[in-house]
């Protein structure tokens, strides 16, 4: 068994994530993350502001009545109404919490609330025993806390504690703090609160300056035992702590903290995925933990590196946190070793380095013309190297599309085949597709499309539009690459292309190619 304190993950997605602009959710949807968060093992996840709206204190009601596993807790102001609110939605729940707050810092109290120091210490003590009528659960928030005076704070967290609050939470509402200075303030307040020990002391911090994570970790560092937090950083303005991060720099670093959380972490990729769909709110691709990126690597350097052995690379492993397992990616930064790795992967073996070596050149040259280079790509680009190259048999000279709303599109297509100019005319479900029907009468392939891809090369409604097509007949896959501004004659020169690296069919190396 372990001797580390427990360190306690309070999730508030479904409330301060809630307030981030354009992420309101469905009673239904929150239930839904909230079962998720319990799948987690969060300790306690916050629900709402009961009192905000019927259809909050409904939610609220909803998740403590789903959720059995996770403590749910609900917020108020240090008002009546609010607190009965709140303990009125939470009737229903095994384990309940009511959080309720009220600002100490100059300018809350001063602007904001127009009550005196004095009056604030009397809504605090108020709110917390009103709340302990509902609940020996509840926890007190010094909201601002983060630009409030230390002396001031002690004597009203004395106070909350005397009230009956058993958490106390200070909360960097704002974002205004450095790391230094968060875990100081934690310290001072755990050294100086005579009866500090009587209560769990939590930290609450957004992310304006970007530090919401590093101040809630040093913060833990100084006596904090409860951290605030949302999936993907959620939450007001730039948003709260995130959940992954904090719990994954814990249990990474455990030589660095005293304590540890009992978050079940394959839970965290599926939990982002579904807060990200629910809201809206894509994940970075480089965001640490959840984004697509985080456990990628394209880099030859990198890629021989993991091939060797994973933590050179890697910190973590990406299967602890709920990815199926890290990705190598291939791309024009890729080198020899991942990409023969990968082929030998996809059951293509170079049976000399001369082979290897024509590839991985041919590979590069696509590379440098394709953002992303897919399994299949190599499976082309393979294929392709087991026969001559030889010029090409096709080539556009002229194309002429038609279309008009409510009229069948149509194309009027010039190509030379084999040295001779051909036309012919063909129409269907739009000018791409009327172009590859032109294109096949011409050049007869037979294959199947199995991919048509357009990438904006630059950006604006002037860019070069790039397009693959990629074709299928009889087991072997070819990809053709078209550029133009126009994105349809890019389709045709890519399809042209396509066709004629398929009807070229002298051998050219010795690659053996087994499951291909
Ligand atoms: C830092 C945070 O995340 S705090 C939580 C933020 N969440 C929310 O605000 C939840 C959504 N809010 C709402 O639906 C509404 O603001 C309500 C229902 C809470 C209140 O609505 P209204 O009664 O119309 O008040 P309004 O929002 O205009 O102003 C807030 C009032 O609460 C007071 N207040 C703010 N915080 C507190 C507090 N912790 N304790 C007591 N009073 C408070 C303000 O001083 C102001 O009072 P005033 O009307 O006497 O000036
Ligand atoms: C209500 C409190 C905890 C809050 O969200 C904040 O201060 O940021
Ligand atoms: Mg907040």
């Amino acid at each position: 068994m372990s001797q580390k304190d427990k360190l306690i993950v309070f999730d508030t997605t479904l409330r301060d994530g809630e307030q981030s602009p354009g992420a309101s959710m469905t009673l239904d949807e929150k239930v839904r993350i909230a079962k998720s968060l319990e799948r987690l093992r969060v300790d306690v996840i916050e629900a709402g502001f009961p009192n905000a709206s019927q259809g909050d204190f409904e939610s609220v009601r909803a998740v403590a009545r789903s959720v059995r596993e996770s403590t749910i807790c609900g917020l108020a102001r240090a008002i009546n109404s609010d607190i009965d609110r709140c303990g009125e939605a939470l009737a229903d729940a095994e384990s309940a919490r009511i959080h309720t707050f009220i600002a100490t810092s100059p300018i809350h109290m001063q602007q904001k609330l127009r009550m005196s120091p004095e009056e604030v210490v009397e809504r605090a003590v108020a709110a917390v025993k009103r709340a302990r009528k509902w609940t020996d659960n509840v926890e007190f928030s010094c909201e601002d806390a983060g630009r409030s005076e230390l002396d001031y704070l002690c004597r009203v967290i004395e106070q909350a504690i005397k009230a009956g609050a058993r958490t106390i939470n200070i909360p960097d509402t704002v974002g205004y703090n450095v790391p230094s200075q968060f875990g100081e303030t934690i310290r001072q307040l755990l050294e100086r609160i005579p009866n500090a020990d009587q209560a769990v002391f939590s930290v609450h911090c957004h992310n304006d300056l970007g530090l919401a994570v590093a101040n809630s970790l040093e913060a833990v560092i100084n006596g904090a035992r409860q951290v605030e937090c949302t999936i993907n950083g959620l939450g007001e303005r730039a948003g709260n702590a995130s959940l992954e991060e904090l719990v994954m720099a814990v249990r990474t670093r455990q030589d660095v903290f005293p304590c540890e959380t009992h978050i079940y972490t394959p839970e965290i990729v599926p939990a982002s995925r579904l807060v990200s769909s629910i809201t809206g709110f894509a994940v970075q691709p480089n965001k640490a933990i959840v984004g697509a990126n985080a456990f990628a690597h394209e880099s030859g350097i990198h890629q021989d590196g993991m091939l060797k052995n994973r933590e050179t690379y890697e910190i973590m492993r990406a299967e602890d946190v709920g990815w199926k397992t890290n990705k190598m990616v291939m791309g024009k930064h890729s080198g020899r070793n991942a990409f023969k790795t990968r082929l030998e992967e996809l059951g293509v073996n170079f049976e000399t380095n001369e082979e290897l070596n024509g590839a991985f050149a041919r590979f590069k040259e696509l590379a440098d013309k394709k953002h992303e280079i897919f399994d299949e790509d190599l499976q082309a680009l393979v294929s392709e190297t087991q026969h001559e190259k030889e010029d090409d048999r096709f080539e556009l000279v002229y194309l002429k599309t038609y279309t008009e709303t409510g009229e069948t599109p149509s194309a009027e297509l010039t190509l030379k085949v084999d040295g001779q100019e051909q036309q012919t005319t063909a129409i269907g479900s739009g000018p791409v597709d009327a172009t590859f029907k032109a294109i096949e009468q011409l050049v007869n392939t037979g294959s199947i499309l199995q991919l048509f891809s357009i990438n904006a090369i630059t950006q604006g409604t002037d860019s070069q539009g790039e397009v693959t097509v990629r074709l299928e007949k009889g087991g072997r896959i070819v990809n053709g690459l078209g550029s133009d501004t126009d994105i349809v004659i890019a389709s045709a020169k890519a399809y042209v292309s396509a066709a004629s690296k398929l009807l070229a069919n002298t051998p050219r190396t010795h690659l053996q190619a087994v499951n291909v």
